[in-house]
């Protein structure tokens, strides 16, 4: 259990008049995210796709911080009409916006397609989170200094952008889909990061360990996996530590475009480095977005 608990955000920031937004914060380590950035005064956007289960967690968080702040939006990755809305309605709503955190994700789904056609695990892993940051990063930039932390996985080393078949088309192995599209939230991190340099925002990738959480609900094996090892997998609120130290610590902005694992910056595979790939999935993710590409 100690080497578990390794990797513990200490810092001690206190968020008063912070805004922040946490994608999939219904449930698992976006949940005890958002009840931490609360706890610490932000104002925290519950960024889901389901209402009702984001009303139950939002009056829990109230309940336990005293932060009545804690707000729900919808917001479904899996539509970019969704996530047009939703950054519409923020945007108008809210003057500043300091944190965002990109953790919301899918795993193992059987093949499917999201609203707009694209494969699901890219669809709203990668490109979902992509259009919402490019949507939110005007304010993110007038709200400097700011952060954005992309929840990606140590799957991605088995990950591949195959630009000839992104969407899976010729080939789908769920397992590996996942992979690809944890890849892609790192070489997107690196690509923002290099983009961003002197605007005052910053991007952090990260690995939040082997965690008990809803994300291998579609995967049995994986389920009795999870089971199996109970003891030896971490908490969602251990889970979330790595989300708050990339979201929370003082200094960390020289390391922008980094990737973390318990709370430490760590490697990352020879294709997240590509800068080549990078480029060329920020340009491929606007074409397939209908983002104008800069
Ligand atoms: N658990 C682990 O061991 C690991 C997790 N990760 C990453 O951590 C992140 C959080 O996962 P975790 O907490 O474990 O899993 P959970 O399944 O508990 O949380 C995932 C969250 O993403 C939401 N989500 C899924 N699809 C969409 C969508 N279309 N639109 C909006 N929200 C959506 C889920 O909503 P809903 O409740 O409605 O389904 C849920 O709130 C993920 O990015 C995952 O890849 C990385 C490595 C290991
Ligand atoms: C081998 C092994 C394990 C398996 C780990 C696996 C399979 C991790 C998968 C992580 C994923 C899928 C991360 C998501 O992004 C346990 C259970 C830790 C227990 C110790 C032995």
């Amino acid at each position: 259990m100690q080497m578990l608990s390794s990797g513990v955000c200490t810092s001690t920031t206190q968020l008063p008049g912070k805004v922040a937004v946490v994608t999939g914060a219904n449930s698992g380590i976006g949940k005890e995210t958002a009840k931490e950035l609360a706890q610490r005064g932000a104002r925290v956007y519950i960024a889901c796709r389901d209402v009702q289960k984001g009303e139950l967690v939002a009056k829990e968080i109230q309940t336990m911080t005293g932060n009545q702040e804690v707000l729900v939006r919808k917001l479904d990755l899996a539509d970019t009409k969704s996530i047009r809305t939703f950054a519409k309605d923020f945007l108008a709503e809210e003057k500043h916006l300091h944190i965002l955190i990109n953790n919301a994700g899918v795993m193992m789904c059987p093949y499917s397609k999201t609203a707009d056609g694209f494969e699901m695990h890219i669809g709203v892993n990668h490109l979902g989170h992509f259009l919402l940051t490019h949507l939110l990063l005007e304010k993110l930039k007038e709200s400097a200094p700011s952060r954005i932390v992309n929840v990606s996985s140590l799957a991605h080393h088995l990950g591949r952008i195959h630009f000839h078949d992104l969407q899976g088309q010729k080939f789908y192995s769920a397992g590996l889909a996942y992979c690809h599209s944890k890849l892609a939230n790192i070489l997107f991190t690196r690509e923002l990061a290099r983009r961003l340099k002197g605007s005052g925002v910053t991007a952090y990738s990260l690995h939040p360990g082997t965690v008990n959480s809803e994300l291998v609900r579609h995967s049995s094996f994986m389920r009795c996996l999870w089971r199996l090892f109970f003891f030896f997998i971490k908490t969602p609120q251990q889970g979330a530590q790595t989300s708050l130290y990339c979201a929370l610590t003082e200094g960390l902005e020289n390391l922008s475009g980094n990737h973390f694992s318990d709370c430490h910056v760590t490697w990352v595979s020879a294709q997240a480095r590509n800068e080549t790939i990078a480029r060329r999935l920020w340009d491929v993710s606007c074409d397939l977005l209908g983002i104008p590409m800069d």
